[in-house]
């Protein structure tokens, strides 16, 4: 349910806050603690300080029956939204397995098997959201995460990013690019076929370990995206190049997944022909790799220089941006 006029609704002062877990580009997420609850039960905090928010990006919490409807074992729930003066604090399911990033820089590259279980999950994720006319558009490593048992899930969802970047110039853009399907670099519109230019864009890393044309060099990383030919490695399988090939196809039309059977096509497709559907969503097979986690608090799986940050979650700040009212923002979930 969202903007809940009865009471008691729940505050930022109803969570502990007990490590910093990581850094956006708007505003720390914390691990906290539902006081109520005795202390077992863990979320992840999104702060976003309401002056970036205004600054920087229209933030649109989604339209209020299609968030509410959101739940899936592959995207991180939303369970509380609320403010205060200065900031704008999101509640979420704790992913104590940290970034796919994570693993995947410690691991180099990932195996086909182990590459396309959390392809396979992740599809479902965008193929679900896409059912409900949402486009995620943000999909990154940083933005998959792993739950304890090293099923992947996605996050940053729901946070509508319009505008940030209208015009995605190598000079204007922030974030990064590797991700962006071309059609987005060149703000020519879009539809759902840009996510599944992303899950290509992601798959072909977990595979290299580096993103595909990748390059330091902006310029021209943003023109090798629009016209260069794209290299394989050797140990790269058929099977698996031929899926690559497809979701990273430049013109959406063609692209695997951009007919109107969207997700459905990229399932179709002879790299997935082992799986059970069925059985994944479900989440009754078993993750190839299963994340240490030594107990309900442990922040092992996360950069040390977060976790080792101060708290400092205070409201002690009065730039331009506090005491702003986001109508709509407040949300009760549970
Ligand atoms: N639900 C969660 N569980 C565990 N860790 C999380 C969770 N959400 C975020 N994090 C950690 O905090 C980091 C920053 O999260 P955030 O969503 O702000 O990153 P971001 O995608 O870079 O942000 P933005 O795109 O808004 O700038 C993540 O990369 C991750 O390490």
């Amino acid at each position: 349910m969202l903007c809940l006029h009865f009471p008691p609704l729940l505050s930022k002062d109803d969570f502990e806050s007990l490590r910093v877990l990581g850094k956006g580009s708007y505003g720390k997420v914390f691990l906290v603690r539902h006081k109520d609850t005795g202390g077992d039960k863990l979320y992840a905090m999104k702060m976003l300080r309401k002056e970036h928010v205004l600054n920087r990006w229209r933030l649109k919490l989604g339209d209020p029956e299609v968030l509410e409807h959101v739940s899936h074992p592959f995207i991180v729930s939303l369970h509380y939204a609320f403010q205060t003066p200065k900031k704008l604090y999101l509640v979420l399911d704790y992913c104590p397995g940290g970034e796919l990033f994570f693993h995947l820089s410690r691991a180099g590259r990932f195996s086909e098997g182990r590459t396309r279980f959390y392809t396979c999950e992740l599809l479902l994720a965008l193929e679900y959201l896409h059912s409900l006319n949402i486009i995620f558009r943000d999909l990154k490593p940083e933005n998959v995460l792993l739950d304890e048992h090293g099923h992947a899930k996605l996050t940053d969802f729901g946070l509508s990013k319009e505008g940030i970047c209208d015009n995605f110039s190598a000079r204007t853009m922030c974030g990064t690019p590797e991700y962006l399907a071309p059609e987005l670099l060149d703000s020519k519109g879009h539809g759902k076929a840009v996510d599944w230019y992303s899950l290509g864009a992601l798959a072909y890393e977990m595979l290299t370990g580096l993103p595909p044309y990748y390059t330091q060099d902006r310029n021209l990383l943003f023109d090798r995206i629009r016209r260069a030919q794209l290299q394989y490695p050797q140990y790269i399988s058929a099977v698996a190049k031929a899926l690559l090939q497809g979701l990273l196809t430049r013109q959406p039309e063609s692209r695997l997944g951009g007919g109107p059977e969207d997700g459905a096509e990229v399932r179709a497709h002879s790299f997935f022909a082992t799986v059970d559907w069925q059985a994944l969503y479900q989440r009754v097979v078993t993750p190839p790799f299963k994340p240490k986690v030594a107990g309900a608090g442990d922040v092992s799986n996360f950069e040390k220089e977060f976790v080792d940050m101060p708290l400092g979650v205070s409201e002690a700040d009065g730039r331009p941006g506090a005491g702003v009212h986001f109508d709509g923002f407040t949300y009760q979930g549970e």
